[in-house]
């Protein structure tokens, strides 16, 4: 039942997951998306290095391109420090309506503001519409072949400053290569590649840590 998968891992999440317990919905799609259907969730063994970098960051400003069902966005928002803000950006509709239920469910909404739109469009809007100044964290997941054009686009738009990292999921699978090539070779960034695995399958993939150095 549940019309799409989204739906189906929602269903599950309010079905077994613990209200207002982060970890216990976490865990839920993570269990579901081993055992039952698959889903491209950054999962729990690349869940691990997004929560190291969390914390290791503390940031105040956080920006996710690509919210899909919240996986990530749970694991960022739970580890923020209080007074930090979470903003994703999702262009699908559907899928940013599963996420702000799976992200009720979990108790985190008040950490997260997720808008709606392409995120070529929204990204020149944020320091208006938030008052805010730069990212010190970017956790970028969307389609793989918008990770380059928008990162460009937040140079452009004077949201990075020196120190903000990106972090970048699928790198290696299905691959982001342009985007790879430039923050690779670029002298305005210090990236680092940290090895890993495609979410719930034996499949390499690995997450790309890029400094901007201003
Ligand atoms: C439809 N859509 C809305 N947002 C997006 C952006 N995300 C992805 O495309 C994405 C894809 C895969 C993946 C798919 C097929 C496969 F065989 C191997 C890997 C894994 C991920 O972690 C992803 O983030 C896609
Ligand atoms: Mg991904």
């Amino acid at each position: 039942s549940g019309k799409s998968r989204p739906m189906r891992i929602l269903q599950y999440v309010q079905n077994t997951a613990v209200q207002g317990d982060a970890n216990s919905v976490i865990s839920a799609v993570d269990s579901y998306c081993a055992n039952v259907e698959w889903a491209m969730n950054v999962g729990d063994k690349k869940g691990e290095i997004l929560d190291a970098v969390v914390l290791d960051v503390r940031p105040r400003w956080v920006l996710e391109l690509g919210t899909y069902c919240g996986y990530s966005t749970m694991r960022i928002a739970r580890l923020l420090p209080p007074g930090a803000r979470l903003i994703t950006l999702e262009m699908n509709h559907h899928y940013a309506q599963v996420a702000k239920q799976i992200l009720g469910h979990a108790g985190l909404d008040s950490q997260v503001d997720l808008l709606v739109g392409a995120s070529s469009a929204l990204i020149p809007q944020l320091k208006k519409k938030f008052d805010m100044d730069k990212f010190d964290l970017v956790f970028i997941d969307h389609w793989k072949t918008s990770y380059l054009p928008d990162t460009k686009l937040l140079e452009e738009c004077d949201l990075l400053a020196s120190g903000t990292v990106l972090l970048a999921d699928n790198v290696t699978c299905p691959g982001a290569p342009e985007y790879l090539h430039y923050v690779r070779n670029s002298p305005r960034y210090k990236s680092l590649y940290f090895p890993s695995q495609l979410e719930y399958l034996r499949v390499e993939d690995g997450m790309e840590k890029s400094v901007f150095l201003g």
